[in-house]
């Protein structure tokens, strides 16, 4: 179940969340009851579920509630679908763009649910090799189609606010099951995420 509003949020989990914000909030130095403060624990608790609700979400469900028969067997892709991930080493943000193609054997998808499944595995703590990995590995065991590709285009917040401090550096990670192996397909791919066709 996606939550869609907070009264969806899991009343003892919101709870022990809100209470570790609120020492997170302290050993900063802030003022806990301070009036813009006071309700922040709270809000911060619900915000990190809703960032995490991958975790309770069971992505080859998803594929299999809107796989249709279909003799379609060109490649279909999806483009430019928008992610937001945190990053399991430092709890902050990554994001970027997934592009996602199969190869149909026999069956199509429902096309929304390629993002819905980039959504739930984003929405978990990741690093980007395994969230590639995760979304090409459920489009293969579950449709089962002739080939599959993932290519993802991130920015890492970890890189940008702190640390090595780099604004512009990009990472990009890659993967291909199937058809995608051959160079002609993935070569088609790569020029098709990369064409402007409008
Ligand atoms: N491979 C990979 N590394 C990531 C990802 N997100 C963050 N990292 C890296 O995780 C590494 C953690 O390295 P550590 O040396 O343990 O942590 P740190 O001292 O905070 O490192 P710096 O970020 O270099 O200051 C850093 O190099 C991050 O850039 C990711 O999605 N994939
Ligand atoms: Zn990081």
């Amino acid at each position: 179940m996606a939550y869609k509003n907070f009264e969806e949020y899991n009343i003892k989990v919101t709870e022990s969340i809100k209470n570790e914000y609120r020492s997170i909030i302290e050993d900063i130095g802030e003022d806990v009851e301070r009036e813009g403060i006071v309700k922040t624990p709270e809000r911060a608790a619900k915000a990190m579920q809703f960032l995490t609700q991958g975790y309770h979400l069971n992505p080859e469900e998803i594929l299999r509630g809107a796989m249709f028969k279909e003799d379609y067997d060109d490649m279909v892709i999806v483009k430019d679908i928008e992610l937001y991930s945190l990053c399991e080493h430092h709890m902050l943000p990554f994001f970027g763009k997934a592009h996602v193609a199969y190869i149909p054997n026999g069956y199509i998808v429902g096309l929304s649910k390629i993002p819905r499944i980039v959504d739930v595995f984003s929405r978990r703590l990741q690093v980007q090799e395994r969230l590639t990995h995760d979304i090409l590995e459920c489009i293969n065991s579950t449709l089962q189609p002739k080939g599959v590709a993932v290519v993802i285009e991130a920015s890492h917040m970890c890189m940008m606010m702190r640390g090595v401090q780099k604004q512009n550096s990009v990472t990009t990670t890659s993967g291909f099951r199937g058809q995608f192996e051959k160079i002609e397909t993935r070569t088609e791919f790569l020029r098709l995420i990369t064409a402007d066709l409008t």
